[in-house]
Order: C-alpha cells, then structure tokens, then sequence
C-alpha cells in the first residue's frame, strides 16, 4: 500500500434530517436542540473547527433550516471555511450533495460526520488520519458489539442467536479518498438505490476496500428523545459552578431620636439613623451585595433617593426587589452576612430576630443568614456616636454556567 503524503481533507456534515425518532421540539429537529445549552450542530463543527485550522467544511442542511442554521453557527467563528449546501431526502442524497459541493475545493479525502455525533474526539480523528496517510482508501470508525445479538422472527419469538465475535457497529465521521468516494456515491444514485444508511456501505457495494478503526465510546449518535435528554443531562452535570459574591457598604448618620431600625428591626435608643428611608444600614448593604452578584447596579439606582416615594419606606422593599433580581437572573441565594459597625445601641440582644428578619425576607434557612457586631473602639466617626456603619457580603449560584 503505499503512503499519502500530502492529504488535504474536507469535512461533510449531514444535517438535513427531520428526527423523526427523536420527536417534535420547539427548538427544530434534533441537531438544532441544545444540549448543555449549546446546539448539537454548534458543538460538532465547533470541534471540527479547533481540530483542524484549514479544512473547509461543507453542513448539509434541509431547506426549512437556513434560519436555525444561521443561528446555530452565530457564535463561530470560522474564517469562511464552513459553507451551506441543501440536502435531500435520504441521508444517501444529502451525503452525495455535499460531496458535489466539495469537488472543486482540491481536497483529496473527505471525512463524512453525522451532525448529531458531537460527543467524537480529537484522538479518534488523529486515528483516522493515521489511516488514510497509511494509504487506506476508506476508513471506518466502529466499536465492537458488546450486546449479545438475537434474530427476532415475525411473531416476536427469537429465531437465533447472532454470533457477535466480527460485528462492529458503525460510526462516523467515516473518511475516504475523495474522487474513490464520490464516483461510488454517483454510481449508487445511478444505479437508483437511496436507501444505503453510511457511505461505508456504498464504498463496499462499489468494491472499495473498507478498514476499520477503533471508534471512540462516547461519540454515539443522537436518535430517539432519551439520547438527548441524556446528552443534555450528561453536559449539565459537567458544568462549572457559578458561583458569585457580593459585597456592599453602607454608612449613615445618627441624630437624637428614639431609636433605630437595623436588619429590619427596631430598636429603642436615645438617638434615630438620619435618611431618606428608614434609613437601616444594614439592609442597604445587603441590598447593593446582592445586586452586586448580577452586575445590576447599586440601591440608588433601583431606589434614587429622589424619588420621593422612599421617604420613610421600610428598607426590606430594597432588600425584597435585589432577591427578585437575583431570582430572576437565575440565582439562587445561598448566604447573607451583615456586619455591624456601632458604639450603640448595643446589638447582641437582637442578633437572632435580626438574622430571622433576614431569613424571612430571603426566603432562604437561618443558617443561611449571619449578622454580627462590633464597636470602633471609640475612635473614629462611629467611635464618636455620630453614625452606623455596616458591611455586607451575600453569595449567591447562578444556573447554566459556560461548559
Ligand atoms: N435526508 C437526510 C437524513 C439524515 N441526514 C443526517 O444524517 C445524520 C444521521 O441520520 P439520522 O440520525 O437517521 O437522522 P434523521 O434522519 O434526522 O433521523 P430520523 O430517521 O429519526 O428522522 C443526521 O445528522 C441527519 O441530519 C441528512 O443529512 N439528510
Ligand atoms: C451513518 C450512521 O450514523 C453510522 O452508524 C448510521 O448508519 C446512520 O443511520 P440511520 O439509520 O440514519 O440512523
């Protein structure tokens, strides 16, 4: 046999099905369905695109498709090597399309790769390539069965056992010498036949010889609903934690008054927290921590002092409309801290109605919720009595972190 020194490969991605076995989505069929939150096809031509830098690749797609293509490919980037050509109406014809899309881009081999295989991997093509520089005209990916085979009979009884010691399931992409390919293809569309399911098998009936090579385990094909659930499952369980922290700060001055609301708790003194609301450090910093965890601004965005609906308004509004924000954005709260800054009132004695104040407006538990407390040493403005100082820190998991 002898060796291929200089091989230019181009890669064909069949994605003209319907899925029927996979079923209806809203998403489209199944090569446009988000697995891990990415589109199936997204995923398979992004791992061709990092695997070769020059190969021109040519997706096959159905014509009712163009729009869910152009948004599945949105975020490539891919220099101009992928191009778009129709498919038809059996996986045959939309294969021997993409091959005449090809032929005038000076490749001399053509790896073949259904879209809805994105779990192959860089290994297995290198395995492929090693082939085809060996000199084999067709290569095959394929795994051993493992399943002992039976032959059901037309009344579902079993007929026989298959022996399975040479069965090898197939898989793709399924990679060729280029011309040797595409004269096979035209002779099988010559010939009338549609219906062969992989190229390997039309370079078998046009007298090719077809090499095996070891597939790769995880690169099965996405068929029915419960291969993408599982996909989708297998991907999500992979994802990163997003996990955020929050910080706010808050200070405001003390004047004579009858006492002071802190963590959403009143406490009688001989001095009050001067404000346009009620004036509670505490959940002012609580509130700009949280929005801090969603880049959503600070409290006098949401809450311009204004505005003169907050005269007076109890601050657990602030800290109500920061969770909603989080929720919303997808966050789940997973723990408050506030820190006291205060010469007086002395907050010891409140410490556990402050931290169930905050479970309760964060719907979330008390072990949750952390308040502690210290004077300034009486140094310093707050040393001095003339205000409340109060740090905050809130951490929050966010869903659908990147994979
Ligand atoms: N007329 C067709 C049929 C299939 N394919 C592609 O061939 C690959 C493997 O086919 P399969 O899993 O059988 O997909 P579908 O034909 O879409 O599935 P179904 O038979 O359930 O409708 C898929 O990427 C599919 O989009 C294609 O390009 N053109
Ligand atoms: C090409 C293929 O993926 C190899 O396993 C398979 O033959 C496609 O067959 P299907 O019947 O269209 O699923």
């Amino acid at each position: 046999m002898q060796q291929c020194t200089n091989i230019v490969i181009g890669i064909i991605v069949v994605a003209a099905g319907r899925g029927e076995r996979a079923g209806q989505s809203i998403e489209g069929p199944k090569q446009y369905r988000r697995i891990g939150g990415i589109p199936v096809i997204t995923r398979t031509l992004e791992k061709f695109l990092a695997w070769s830098g020059t190969a021109r690749i040519v997706t096959v797609i159905h014509p009712d498709d163009a729009g869910l293509f152009d948004a599945a490919r949105g975020g490539l980037i891919d220099g101009g090597r992928i191009s778009v050509t129709i498919g038809g109406k059996t996986r045959q014809q939309s294969v021997l399309a993409g091959l005449r899309a090809l032929s005038d881009c000076g490749v001399t081999h053509v790896m073949i790769h259904d879209a809805v295989r994105p779990f192959f991997d860089t290994a297995l093509l290198e395995r492929i390539t090693r082939e085809i520089k060996e000199g084999h005209v067709c290569v095959l990916p394929a795994t051993p069965v493992t399943d002992t085979l039976k032959r059901g009979d037309p009344a579902g009884l079993v007929a026989e056992t298959v022996p399975r010691d040479d069965l090898f399931a197939a898989q793709t992409p399924q990679t060729f010498a280029f011309a040797a390919i595409l004269k096979a293809h035209e002779a099988a569309e010559a010939s009338g036949r549609t219906d062969f399911t992989d190229d390997a098998s039309i370079a078998e009936w046009a007298g090719l010889p077809v090499k095996l090579v070891e597939g790769a385990p995880d690169n099965v094909k996405l068929t029915v609903q419960r291969d993408i659930a599982m996909a989708d499952a297998k991907l999500n369980s992979q994802a990163l934690p997003d996990v955020r922290t929050g910080n706010g700060y808050d200070v405001h001055q003390l004047e004579s008054g009858d006492g002071v609301t802190l963590c959403g708790i009143f406490i009688p003194h001989d001095q009050r927290l001067k404000g346009h609301s009620d004036a509670d450090v505490a959940l002012h910093a609580l509130t700009d921590a949280l929005l801090a965890t969603c880049g959503a601004g600070d409290i006098g965005d949401h809450f311009p002092p204004s505005d003169q609906q907050w005269k007076g308004a109890p601050s657990r509004i602030f800290l109500e409309h920061a969770a909603r924000i989080v929720r919303d954005a997808g966050g789940t709260i997973m723990n408050a801290d506030i820190s006291l800054i205060a010469e007086a009132p002395k907050i010891g004695p409140h410490r556990q109605a402050m931290r169930e104040k905050l479970s309760e407006i964060l719907e979330i538990s008390l072990d949750r919720c952390s308040v502690k407390a210290t004077t300034n040493e009486t140094i310093g403005f707050v040393g001095r009595r003339e205000g409340i100082a109060a740090i905050a820190t809130a951490t929050v998991v966010f869903r659908g972190a990147g994979q």
